[in-house]
């Protein structure tokens, strides 16, 4: 969708700001820019759009390069997201999101309707916050604007530099996460700029790791921390790599440990007199369905009347497999247990440990990093009752 083939750009004080870039970005495809400042990103981004000229090499957006392409139609087709938002102080949040329809000769009605849908879709209650100035809004709330603007039009790829950056890190983690979900459903081709790396990790399908004026990686999320292919990059991304890659690794079934289980309606005696003979201390409880109930101690079931139900005990500790380490290591945390249960629906499928979910990490590093794709990362797992 996006392609830089062989480009450079030179201001004219002979700064080489882009230089010899090639990469790819597909379609429906979130790619993130990220490096220390100046090193070039901003300056790649605007040559998409053609805010900026390459000194040599081109740039196709949808197959034609942009340097035959009349500037102002290539930005209707071109959404642009910018920190400082850019929008419009005398005009309602409404008309501003209206922009673009406004531009292209919708009528005003109808282009304001789409204005309010835009608004809903980014969170923001067009009853409430479209007859406001921006002046009105918080920084968050003016953010989402910005989004919503830029996705009057439909257009197919969007540009956004550092579109969170002027916001504190709560209103960020909301607005990514936000952002997340409204790119899996859009699957729009997006260049997002940003200088840190924990946004480029958690947005990014593939990242693409600046140096100066050069791109020092490209690749995914996961592969970036798990197998740097630069000691720049291994700096870059952190030493502490190895915990941002928690939150870009899926669980793999191979991973689970495998607890004996009982029935609920199994009982008790027998289910106590089989754990022992297993040398087993615990057992996971599933109901007769299948789905997980909680958990027995062996002790506690042997010799003792009744079914398993009356002795076991609920465990909500639970992430689907489709989740990450991350979501993984923090229902550990925060049901304090030893144990997590991996569910496929309401299937239960096997257990991860400290101990697993050590060797899980460790294997991601330097080898056979696997990413999650982006709308399943970081997924709330566990209901509350
Ligand atoms: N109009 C200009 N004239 C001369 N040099 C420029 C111009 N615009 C940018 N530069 C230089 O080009 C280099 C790349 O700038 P660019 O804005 O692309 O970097 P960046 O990676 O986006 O940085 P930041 O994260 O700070 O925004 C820098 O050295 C910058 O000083």
């Amino acid at each position: 969708m996006i392609r830089f083939d062989s480009v450079t750009k030179r201001y004219p004080d002979g700064t080489t700001a882009v230089d010899d870039l090639s990469f790819e970005v597909g379609e429906g495809e979130l790619v993130t820019l990220v490096g220390p400042s100046g090193c070039g990103k901003t300056t790649t981004m605007m040559m998409v759009n053609r805010l900026i000229d390459p000194t040599h090499g081109q740039v196709w957006v949808d197959g034609a390069d942009v340097a035959g392409v009349d500037p102002v139609a290539l930005r209707r087709r071109i959404g642009y997201v910018i920190q400082q938002t850019g929008l419009f102080p005398h005009r309602t949040v409404l008309d501003n999101t209206a922009t673009v329809p406004f531009l292209s000769g919708w009528k005003k009605a109808r282009a304001r309707e789409r204005a309010a849908e835009l608004l809903d879709l980014v969170g923001l209650d067009p009853a409430v916050h479209g007859s406001r100035y921006p002046d009105q809004l918080s920084g968050g709330q003016r953010q989402r604007v910005g989004v919503a603007r830029a996705l009057a039009a439909d257009p197919p790829v969007l540009l956004m530099d550092e579109p969170f950056g002027a916001v504190d890190p709560v209103v960020r983690d909301r607005l990514q996460k936000e952002f997340l979900r409204l790119q899996a459903g859009l699957h729009k081709t997006v260049l997002l700029v940003t200088h840190d790396i924990e946004e480029a990790i958690r947005l990014g399908d593939r990242i693409a790791v600046y140096g100066a004026g050069r791109i020092e990686q490209y690749d995914t999320p996961a592969s970036v921390l798990g197998a740097p292919a630069t000691s720049y990059v291994a700096e870059f991304v952190g030493t502490d790599r190895a915990l941002k890659q928690l939150s870009v690794t899926g669980i793999d079934r191979g991973d689970l440990e495998h607890p004996p289980l009982v029935r609920l309606g199994e009982p008790a005696a027998d289910a106590g007199r089989r754990l022992r003979a297993e040398g087993a201390r615990w057992a996971v409880v599933l109901d007769e369905d299948g789905a997980l109930h909680g958990w027995a101690a062996t002790e506690e079931l042997a010799g003792v009347p009744g079914t398993v139900a009356g002795h076991a005990r609920r465990m909500e500790a639970w992430v689907p497999v489709t989740g990450t380490l991350k979501a993984a290591f923090s229902e550990m945390l925060k049901h304090d247990a030893g144990w997590i249960a991996v569910l496929d629906g309401h299937r239960f499928l096997g257990v991860l440990t400290p101990t697993t979910l050590h060797e899980a990490l460790r294997r991601t590093i330097g080898s056979d990093a696997r990413g999650v794709p982006r709308e399943r990362a970081e997924v709330d797992s566990v209901p509350t009752e």
